[in-house]
């Protein structure tokens, strides 16, 4: 007699985001999640602390797609990420010509990354949110490496115009925290997050 399979406690994972950078890292974390991005148009927040306005747009985010009928039952995940520079909240840069004064503003210096995290358990309605914060140390490209690099146009894809595990690594002298959180999603915050749910995330493994 075959026994009857358990009911899959596999819930439905959504991330609300278009970031390549955060799908691949919940993929390398074993989980496999839809992706529905959001569309949010990020102009329309402000906040004066860059950890504030990365928190007020990862839920903004995260509220957009657990608001529609393919999201229903689903755990939502959204993040935003900035980096705070004298006080400002970098995103991506506008052009070339801003991501390379970037580059001469921060080089030498260091940085945090902020990135706003919110989940939405779309079965009870339930909302959870935290910024992970990491320090990021920059080298001292030389003006020939930053023209190099903007003109790679990478630095215009991402937040703070620069990426830790891409080809600005060579100028990235060394980070004080979670590393996932700089590339676009913390996974122990995650965890701790999914954990407030009642959520284990070894329960949501593909
Ligand atoms: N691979 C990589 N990507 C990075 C790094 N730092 C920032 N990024 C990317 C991740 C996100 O795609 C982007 C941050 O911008 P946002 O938080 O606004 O997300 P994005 O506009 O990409 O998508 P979304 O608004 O969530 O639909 O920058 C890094 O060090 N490595």
């Amino acid at each position: 007699m075959t026994a009857t399979p358990e009911p899959s406690t596999t819930r439905g994972l959504v991330l609300a985001s278009a970031s390549p950078a955060r799908l691949n890292l919940l993929r390398q974390a074993g989980l496999a999640p839809h992706v529905i991005v959001s569309g949010f148009d990020e102009d329309t927040l402000d906040h004066d602390e860059p950890a504030e306005l990365a928190l007020a747009l990862a839920e903004a985010k995260a509220a957009v797609v657990a608001g529609l009928d393919e999201a229903a039952g689903a755990l939502v995940i959204g993040c935003d990420s900035v980096l705070e520079l004298d006080g400002e909240a970098l995103g991506k840069p506008a052009d070339a010509e801003e991501a390379t004064a970037r580059w001469k503003a921060m080089r030498g210096r260091a940085g945090v990354l902020r990135t706003g995290h919110c989940v939405i358990d779309t079965a009870t309605g339930r909302q959870v949110s935290a910024t992970a914060s990491t320090t990021v140390r920059f080298g001292e490209p030389t003006d020939a490496e930053v023209a190099a690099y903007v003109a790679s146009g990478e630095p215009l894809h991402v937040a703070g115009a620069f990426t830790l595990d891409g080809l600005s690594a060579p100028f990235i002298d060394g980070i004080d925290g979670d590393h996932g959180n700089v590339i676009g999603l913390s996974m122990p915050l995650l965890r701790s997050l999914l954990g407030e749910l009642g959520v284990s995330i070894t329960d949501l493994w593909a």
